[in-house]
């Protein structure tokens, strides 16, 4: 491995006239948990996809582990949960099986599971404290209870980098604390966590450091150092301070 986790210099996308991302440039270290904060639409979404090299930059350059993106992800470096999945909630599927599906990428074309496959997904289930509803139907699930699903999926893959955009949106308290903790737990472990998310005032004791984001990169520091009212100001384009986080984010 070369090079930061994740190193975004100057990625520019477009969506026909819309500039998506105009050179933003981020780069995050191995063993951190990067909060990344922005507005709807300030392009959190649009840049976990340049890192996973899923859409097309009109400029600048992403490596990851000093890998092309594409490759990082085919080798299972990288694993994203996204804000919401095209799932059909309706197909009976297990949330075993859903868990089973991030070890698909190591089982070659037999998709047939190997102890170690069971093994990683017995671990994730762990993690993520699902052990009881295993057996479950994913369409009987509770919205947090979805989400661990997912984040347990990323786990199982085993991959160094894991991409969450707003892990927490509409999550209840326990899956919130859980899924926390796991990010915290996959960094102290050596992996590298970026996470979009509205709640600023759950920033300081989940992320190692912030990433303020209006299309581009505005402050990256520390979470109290993002977090100071004249940045938000200048991402929010208000006073932060005169509404709830959530308010100002929505
Ligand atoms: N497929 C697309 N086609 C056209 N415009 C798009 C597309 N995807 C995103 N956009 C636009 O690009 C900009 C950035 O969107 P993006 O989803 O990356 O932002 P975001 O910060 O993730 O917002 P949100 O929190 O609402 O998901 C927005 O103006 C959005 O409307």
């Amino acid at each position: 491995m070369n090079g930061p986790a994740i190193e975004a210099h100057g990625v520019t996308v477009r969506y026909g006239e819309v500039v998506a991302l105009d050179c933003a440039t981020l780069t995050v270290e191995r063993g951190r948990v990067c909060g990344l904060v922005g507005t709807n639409g300030a392009g959190k979404s649009t840049l976990f996809k340049a890192i996973m090299g899923s859409v097309k930059l009109s400029g600048g350059t992403v490596r990851i582990d000093g890998m092309d993106p594409v490759r990082a992800r085919r080798a299972g470096e990288v694993s994203y949960v996204p804000q919401s999945e095209d799932v059909d909630w309706a197909f009976p599927l297990t949330v075993r099986e859903v868990i089973m599906t991030g070890r698909y990428g190591r089982m070659g074309v037999t998709r047939r599971a190997a102890a170690a496959d069971h093994a990683a997904v017995d671990l994730a289930i762990d993690r993520t404290e699902l052990g009881e509803l295993q057996g479950r139907q994913i369409g009987e699930l509770s919205g947090g209870q979805r989400k661990r699903v997912f984040v347990a999926r990323g786990l199982a893959q085993e991959a160094a980098i894991l991409l969450l955009d707003e892990p927490f949106a509409g999550v209840d308290k326990r899956s919130e604390a859980t899924i926390s903790r796991v990010l915290r737990e996959h960094a102290s472990g050596g992996g590298t966590v970026l996470v979009s998310t509205h709640d600023l005032a759950a920033l300081v004791a989940l992320a190692d450091e912030a990433a303020l984001m209006a299309r581009r990169i505005l402050v990256h520091g520390t979470p109290e150092e993002v977090l100071r009212p004249e940045h938000l100001t200048r991402a929010f384009g208000l006073d932060p301070l005169a509404r709830t986080a959530e308010g100002v984010a929505a």
